[in-house]
């Protein structure tokens, strides 16, 4: 039986079977890192070595387009975007549309792809609680099959892979502020374990293909993002409320309205994930903005620098809600250089220009 897997053609049996024979000489211990991959000789040609080949996933959706738009300021990127527009548009990427070093598949991570690149961010997967909830399997899917392909791919060509966990890997956090030693309170089985089970299992099997392949990579901690081109219907709170407060619409703070949060504005985030792919550190590393509010707070804010006429009311809450969420970030500090710049107060009024432009209301 072991004779006929040595027969078998395929490079993935052959590092198992490797894999297992190091296992046993080693006395059944852990295996760690081996050297990367070679990357394809293609990388060494001359034409290619202009150009540094990145791939986003997810790269139609809110974050995705923003780091989209600061990798092509650089004129030695090439990027490509895959995204299957599940909850990201074309519309976010248009203006790179036909731009010689930018290219967009339609394409969904829970297939495999085979693109050679340099450099992969890891975006996919849907963020927002009302999206991921809406098909589960899909969302478990694309974070453990997504990010199983994606190392794959990274583990082929030979490149460092970037992903973007979440805060929500903390769960209920019973430590506070989070720091990345937390292992987390988090419920298997309840309706948000979709995604921060899933997210959970894709920094596992990031952190194996290092240990066992010697994959280089990155895993960013995101907490709470906000900025222009959240969809407007998105059902976050920031979205929501000023979507809301520009409609004159009641904000709804979801019971008991003292849970909180710390916002990071979209470019502040950008500026860290590409801090930290190009860094040396594998992470995990939290990147958030650690000024909390409770959801009172924001509504109270919201409301005033919007509209002061409109109300806030109490709405039911979903089941296992964070009660309290704040980054501790001196690790993307000491290792990063990186800390937010834009504080809730100077974020709102440019993501209210963007909302009140696409809902199609004016200041008045
Ligand atoms: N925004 C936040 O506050 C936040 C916080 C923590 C983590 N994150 C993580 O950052 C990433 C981006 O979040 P976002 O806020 O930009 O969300 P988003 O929903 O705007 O973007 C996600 C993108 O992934 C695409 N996508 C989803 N499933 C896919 C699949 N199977 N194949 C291909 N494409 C797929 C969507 O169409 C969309 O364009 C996600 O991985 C999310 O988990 C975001
Ligand atoms: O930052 C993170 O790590 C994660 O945060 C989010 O999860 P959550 O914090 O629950 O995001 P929201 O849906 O924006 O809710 C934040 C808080 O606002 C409250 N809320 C939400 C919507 C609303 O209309 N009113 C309201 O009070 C919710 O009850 C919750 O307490 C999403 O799951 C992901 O985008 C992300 O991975």
């Amino acid at each position: 039986m072991v004779n006929l897997i040595y027969l078998l053609p395929n490079p993935e049996t052959e590092v198992l079977v490797a894999g297992m024979a190091k296992e046993e000489s080693t006395g059944g211990k852990n295996i760690t890192s081996k050297p990367p991959p070679e990357p394809s000789p293609l990388r060494r040609a001359k034409f290619f070595k202009a150009n540094m080949r990145i791939l986003v996933t997810g790269g139609a959706g809110f974050i995705g387009s923003h780091l989209v738009d600061k990798l092509m300021e650089n004129d030695e990127n090439m990027v490509i975007v895959v995204d299957n527009y599940f909850t990201g548009s074309k519309d976010n990427l248009r203006q790179w549309n036909g731009h010689p070093r930018f290219e967009l598949i339609r394409h969904d991570i829970t297939k495999p792809l085979l693109v050679e690149v340099d450099m992969i961010y890891h975006l996919a997967c849907p963020a927002s609680p009302i999206f991921y909830k809406y098909n589960a399997v899909k969302t478990l899917k694309t974070n453990v099959i997504g990010t199983l392909n994606m190392l794959g791919l990274a583990k082929r060509v030979g490149a460092r892979i970037l992903l973007t966990s979440t805060s929500e890997v903390y769960g209920d956090p019973l430590v506070h502020p989070q720091t990345e030693d937390y292992w987390g309170n988090v419920n298997p089985i309840g309706v948000r374990s979709c995604y921060d089970e899933g997210k959970r299992v894709a920094e596992t099997l990031m952190f194996d293909y290092h240990r066992q392949h010697g994959i280089e990579i990155r895993v960013a901690r995101i907490f709470n993002t906000y900025g222009p081109r959240m969809n407007i219907d998105d059902g976050r709170v920031v979205s929501n409320f000023l979507a809301q407060a520009i409609r004159y619409e009641p904000l709804t703070v979801q019971l008991p309205g003292t849970q909180t949060r710390s916002f990071c504005y979209v470019s502040d985030m950008v500026d860290g994930l590409i801090r930290l792919m190009e860094g040396d550190s594998t992470g995990p590393i939290n990147i958030g903005n650690p000024g909390e509010f409770t959801m009172l707070e924001l509504a109270e804010t919201v409301k005033e620098m919007i509209n002061p006429a409109i109300e806030i009311i109490k709405v039911e809450n979903t089941p296992d809600d964070p009660r309290q969420r704040k980054p501790d970030i001196t690790k993307a500090k000491e290792l990063l250089g990186w800390e937010p710049r834009i504080k809730l107060s100077d974020g709102i009024p440019l993501m209210e220009e963007d909302f009140r432009k696409r809902i199609g209301i004016p200041r008045k």
